[in-house]
C-alpha cells in the first residue's frame, strides 16, 4: 500500500443551515486514482473543496501528506496540490500561454526553468497550436484542455523528475467538453501521472468514462459515503441504482474488464404532465 497523500477523519462540511458532507472518512494514495460518483448536488464538487482548502471541515480533519491542510502554508500547498474546478472565468483577456503560465506562479521560475515545463503541458494537451490566441475566444473544448495543461503545469516538477508521489490533483468535470478523442488522451494523460506516483481525486459524472481511470470509486449519497472500494466491485446494479436513485443496468462485453454501465431502458422516467 502506498503511502496516503489526502486524508479525510469524520470531516462535515455545513453550508448555511445544510449538512453537505456528512462524516466523510477515506485516503487517496499515492498513485491512485480515486474517482466520485454520484447524482446532482450529492456533494462531488463540495468534497473536493474540502480536499483542496477552500472549505475548512465544520467538523473532522483534512490531512495532506503529514500535516493539517488547514495549516498549511498555501503555497507549500499550491505546489504540491492543483485543482481544477468545474468551471473558471477569467477577468482579463489573456492568451493561452498566458493562462497556462499561471500555474507556475506558486514556484516563482518563470522565464527560467518554468518556461520549459509549460512547452512541454502545453504539447501534452495539444494546445500548442493554440499558444498566442486569446483565451476567450476559445471553444469550450479548446478552454478545457487549456485549464488542464494549466493544472499540469502547476502539479510537475521542473527537472522531468519521474516520480510524483506526494503530488495531488483534483479534477471536476475535466471531460465535460471534450470529443471522444481528447477524452482518450485525457485518459492516458491521467494514467501516466497516476503511473507516476500522483493521487488524483477525480468528479466525472460518464461513469463508464470514471471506471475506465479511477482504481477505486466512492459512491456519494445524499452528503454520505455510500461505499468506497475497488472500481470492479463497485459496478453493480444495486449500488448504481441505489446512488443515483434510478435503475441502472451493467452488462458483461467480450475483451472488456469492466462492465458498461447504462440506465435501464425500460424504467419509466416520465411523470406524467
Ligand atoms: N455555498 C453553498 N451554500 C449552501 N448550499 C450549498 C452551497 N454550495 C453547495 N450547496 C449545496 O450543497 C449540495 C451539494 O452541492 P455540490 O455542488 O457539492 O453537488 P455536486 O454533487 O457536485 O452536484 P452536481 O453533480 O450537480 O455538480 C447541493 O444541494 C448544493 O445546493
Amino acid at each position: 500500500m502506498n503511502s496516503p497523500v489526502l486524508e479525510m477523519q469524520q470531516a462535515s462540511l455545513r453550508l448555511a443551515a445544510d449538512t453537505v458532507l456528512d462524516n466523510l472518512s477515506f485516503t487517496v494514495a499515492s498513485g491512485e486514482i480515486l474517482g466520485i460518483a454520484g447524482s446532482n448536488g450529492a456533494g462531488k464538487s463540495s468534497l473536493l473543496r474540502l480536499s483542496c482548502c477552500e472549505h475548512s471541515p465544520s467538523s473532522g480533519r483534512v490531512i495532506f501528506g503529514d500535516e493539517d491542510l488547514a495549516s498549511m502554508a498555501p503555497k507549500k500547498r499550491a505546489r504540491r496540490m492543483a485543482v481544477l474546478p468545474q468551471a473558471m472565468s477569467l477577468q482579463f483577456d489573456f492568451t493561452v500561454r498566458q493562462v497556462v503560465a499561471l500555474g507556475r506562479s506558486p514556484h516563482g521560475d518563470l522565464g527560467g526553468n518554468g518556461e520549459e515545463v509549460i512547452e512541454r503541458t502545453m504539447d501534452t494537451c495539444q494546445i500548442r497550436a493554440l499558444s498566442d490566441r486569446s483565451y476567450q475566444s476559445l471553444s469550450g473544448g479548446e478552454k478545457q484542455r487549456t485549464q488542464l495543461a494549466r493544472v499540469l503545469t502547476q502539479l510537475l516538477p521542473s527537472d522531468r523528475q519521474e516520480d510524483l508521489a506526494g503530488q495531488l490533483l483534483i479534477l471536476d468535470e475535466p471531460t465535460s467538453a471534450l470529443d471522444v478523442r481528447y477524452q482518450e488522451s485525457f485518459l492516458r494523460i491521467i494514467r501516466n501521472l497516476r503511473d507516476r506516483g500522483c493521487a488524483v481525486l477525480l468528479v466525472m459524472h460518464d461513469i463508464n468514462l470514471l471506471s475506465r481511470c479511477a482504481d477505486k470509486l466512492m459512491l456519494l449519497k445524499s452528503g454520505k459515503i455510500l461505499s468506497i472500494g475497488s472500481t470492479k466491485e463497485q459496478l453493480n446494479n444495486a449500488s448504481l441504482s441505489e446512488v443515483f436513485s434510478f435503475p441502472i443496468k451493467t452488462m458483461n462485453r467480450d475483451g472488456d474488464a469492466l462492465p458498461f454501465v447504462y440506465p435501464d431502458p425500460v424504467a419509466n422516467v416520465f411523470e406524467s404532465t
